[in-house]
Formats: C-alpha cells, structure tokens, sequence
C-alpha cells in the first residue's frame, strides 16, 4: 500500500478522467469510447484485481491486479498477442512495424532495433536530443509571458526523432511527418471503439478517408526518404543509419526497404506523441507545484551551472526524475493497452476466450485504490521510498511490462530528462487558466485543448 498524504501543501491532484458509471446501453458506451476510450474503464476495474464488460456480444476483460497483469504480459506472453485493435488501427500505417508485428516477425525486428537503442549509443545524442529544448528555451526567453505548451512539445520531440533518427530529412519533411501522424491519429478513438464492440471494418466513420490518405501520404515521404538514403551513408551515422546497416545478430537478415518504411514510421509515431505528453503534463504538474517548482530548478542550476544538461547531470537529477515518474503514473503517456489470447486461457479464475478483448489499463492500475492510498494526489512520498524493485511488478508500468516493453524507453527517459532539466533551468512555469486541462486517450494521453502556462525567464 503506498500511504501518500491525501490532505495539506502535498495534495495536488491532477486533472483525471472522468468514468462512465453504471450500466451503459451499446450506444452510449460507443459514445463514452469514442469520446475517451479509457472513460469506457469500468469503475470496479480501480478497486477490484479485475473487471469485465460485455457489450455487442464482446467480451472485455480489464485486469488490473499487478500479479495477473504480469502473468499476461510476462509470464505467459506466448499465449497472448496484440489485440485486432492494433491491427486495425495502425496496419494501414505502420505496415508489419514493431508496434504491429507478431512471432518471428516482430521477434528479429526487435533484436536488430535494438542495437539503435543501447544506452551507450544513445548518450553520443544526448547534445542533439537536447537541441531543440535549448533553441525553445532561447526563443522562450526572448519571448515571455503566455504560450502554448503541448504543441511546443509536439514539436519538440519530432524535431529531437528526426535529427537522432533522420538527420537528413529537410524540416519540411520533418513538419510534413509530424502532421501526417497528427492527422491519422485524431479519429483514432473510431476505429479502437468499432473494434472494441466487434464492428466491422468497412463501417465508415468521421475521419476514416482522412487516415486512408495520411497512411498513404506517410508511407509514401518515409519511402523516397530510405530510396534517398540508399544512394549514400550518412556521416556521422545517425540512429537511421544504424537501423540501415544493422543485421539479425541470429540470422544476418537486414531491413529491406519496405521493412525500413514500417520501422521508421513506428518509430515516429511510437516515439513523438507519448514523449511529448509526458512532457506536457510534467510542465504542467510542475507549473501547478511552485514551491516545488523552484526546488527542483535550484537543483538543477546547483548541478548544471548556466551550462547545457550533460549525461552525469542527469543521473544526479534523480529529484527531478522522480516528478517524471510521478506525472506518469498519474497521467501516463500510453494508458490503455490490448492484447487477445490465443487459445482459451485460464486467468484468475476465469476462462479469456481468444475472441475476448484483454485490455490493460495502465491509468487505472496507477490510480488503482488497493496500490496507493490516496491514488489520485501527485505527492506520494511513499513513490520515492519505494525503489522499483520493492514494488510489485506491473502496479507502475508506463512503459508497458514483458518482451514487449517500449523498446525506445531509454532514449524517452534520456530525452524528456534532457528537455525538462533546460527549460527548467531557463524558464519559470506558471499556471494561466483556471480550468485543468483534460486528458484525453488517443493512443496516447494528450490534453483535449491547449495547455497554456505563463512563462517567465530566470535570470
Ligand atoms: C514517455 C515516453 C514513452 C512511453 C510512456 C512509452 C510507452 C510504451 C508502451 C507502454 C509500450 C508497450 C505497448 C504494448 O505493450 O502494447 C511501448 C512500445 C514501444 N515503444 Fe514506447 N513509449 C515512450 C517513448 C518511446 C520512444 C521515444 C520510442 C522510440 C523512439 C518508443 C518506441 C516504442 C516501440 C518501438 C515500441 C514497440 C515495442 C515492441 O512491441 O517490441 N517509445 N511504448
């Protein structure tokens, strides 16, 4: 039980999602999930190890008990795989990408992916992830007062993907990829709904043309990208070069074009978005904190002067890193995840059919009221005393749990670490609007409407 205090200076509670209660007819769950599929959550799933919901015929179960959420992620992963969710809403996009792929598809995809992401190759990048936080923070600084907060981290972090990953791409094209995904994504909550109450594909949807375009208008930059690439190496390799030249460690299979197309088109998408909400929402809780606020800049200007954020600053920032993990458990960057069994599998007393829809749901396992008693305030002092090892494993889990853990988790840890300690070192968070901000679920969590802090420089 983690005893955080639930009254006093330390009960900031963040913005929740609000969640569908009581028996809801088809339609109006429809509604609920189209609107914020996690409001869709049933209420039982944040006090009890598990909940169920049936609706259209389809089965839905909700594990939330750490122990089963590890039996299913972790300890019989092979008898469970993404859910047709996934398929139907990021195959036309992604193609047969690391997000999408199964079996040996997905299994050698993984083990050369993953030499881009080694902690010692990733920190030579740590100057160019740290790039477009100082170039925001000079232009914030030259610019105070009100400014809008995600969309400068949405940009922000596809610029930090396309110099790590592409550093050849023109910023036009940088621009033209990060509204691709935008656009594909914003209807996305159709699709997820649709095949959560077992519709079938060809039903149209608001915005169901638009994703059929922006996959083919994605697909289609992120192919001449790898034709041009062909024609030459990049030097000093970027991480695309890495991917470009890596091979199967088991097989010595490469990439061929069309994979390289999936795999760096999963990498934009599965690396933008999550990494700029976790920033949002972090500048966000600090902006509502100030006396913390202030401590945690202190710290940072104690450890890095007025100079830039280097690799050691950052393993001594482990104040500043637990904010991180705290905002994330509370409002964490990809909240849902689904998977299916494939043979019927007996789970905590019960029988998941393979056409049942397993969901777990991250944001409510992190608010769950047996795993924190005073799940929805920010400050747990008990977080800090609880290392992640004495925690039981999957109650915090922003980035997923078993062979399927975010692959880029590293490099997101590197880079927000990296673009909160500048912006925090140069500017001062303040709070402008009254009303909280809203988390809406769209694959990942970002806010309805803008977050709007008011900024002011620090000398
Ligand atoms: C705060 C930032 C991030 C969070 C919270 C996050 C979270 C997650 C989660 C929960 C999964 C597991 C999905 C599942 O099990 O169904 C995942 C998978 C993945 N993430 Fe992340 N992610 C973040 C940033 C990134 C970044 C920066 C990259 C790459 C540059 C990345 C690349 C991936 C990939 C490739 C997968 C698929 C792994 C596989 O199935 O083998 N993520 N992420």
């Amino acid at each position: 039980m983690n005893g955080e205090p639930s009254s006093g200076p330390k009960a900031f509670k963040p913005p929740k999602i609000e969640m569908a209660r009581g028996h809801l007819s088809t339609l109006a769950l429809l509604r609920v999930m189209v609107r914020n599929p996690v409001a869709a959550v049933p209420p039982a799933a944040y006090e009890e190890p598990h909940a169920s919901l049936q609706a259209a015929g389809q089965a839905m179960f909700f594990p939330t008990k750490p122990a089963i959420v590890n039996t299913i992620l972790v300890q019989r992963h092979e008898d469970f795989a993404k859910s047709r969710i996934d398929n139907r809403l990021l195959n036309p996009i992604l193609g047969d990408g690391l997000l999408t792929a199964e079996g040996e598809a997905w299994r050698w995809r993984r083990r050369l992916a993953a030499q881009a992401f080694r902690p010692a190759t990733l920190s030579n990048y740590l100057p160019v992830m740290r790039g477009p936080f100082e170039e925001l923070a000079g232009r914030w600084k030259r610019s105070p007062g009100l400014h809008r907060i995600d969309d400068a981290m949405t940009a922000a972090t596809i610029a930090v993907i396309c110099r790590t990953f592409f550093s050849s791409f023109h910023q036009s094209e940088a621009d033209r990829i990060s509204g691709v995904i935008d656009r594909y994504l914003r209807p996305c909550s159709w699709p997820v709904s649709y095949e959560s109450l077992g519709l079938p594909r060809w039903m149209p949807h608001p915005g169901k043309l638009q994703m059929e375009r922006t996959s083919a208008e994605g697909r289609q930059l992120v192919r001449s990208f790898v034709a041009r690439r062909r024609q030459g190496r990049q030097d000093p390799p970027d991480l695309a070069q890495i991917l470009m030249d890596a091979r199967d460690p088991e097989t010595g299979r490469a990439l061929s074009d069309e994979d390289l197309v999936d795999m760096f088109l999963t990498l934009i998408a599965a690396g933008n978005e999550t990494s700029a909400n976790a920033l949002s929402w972090t500048l966000y809780c600090l902006a509502a904190q100030p006396d913390l606020q202030e401590v945690l800049a202190d710290h940072v200007r104690v450890v890095a002067g007025h100079g830039p954020v280097e690799t050691p600053h950052l393993e001594i920032l482990s104040d500043l890193t637990h904010f991180l993990e705290k905002t994330m458990r509370l409002l964490p960057p990809v909240p849902l995840l689904s998977r299916r069994a494939l043979r019927p599998c007996e789970i905590a007393g019960q029988t998941i059919e393979p056409t049942a829809l397993v969901f777990i749901p991250i944001y409510a396992i992190h608010r769950h009221k047996a795993l924190w008693s005073s799940p929805d305030t920010f400050n747990s002092d008990r977080f800090e005393s609880l290392s992640a090892a004495s925690r039981p494993r999957c109650a915090y889990m922003p980035f997923g749990a078993g062979p399927r853990v975010c692959l880029g988790a590293s490099f997101a840890m590197m880079e927000i670490m990296a673009g909160l300690a500048t912006l925090l070192n140069a500017i001062r968070f303040h709070l402008h609007d009254t009303t909280p901000p809203e988390p809406m679920h769209r694959i990942t969590l970002r806010p309805r409407n803008a977050i709007v802090l008011r900024l002011e420089p620090r000398p």
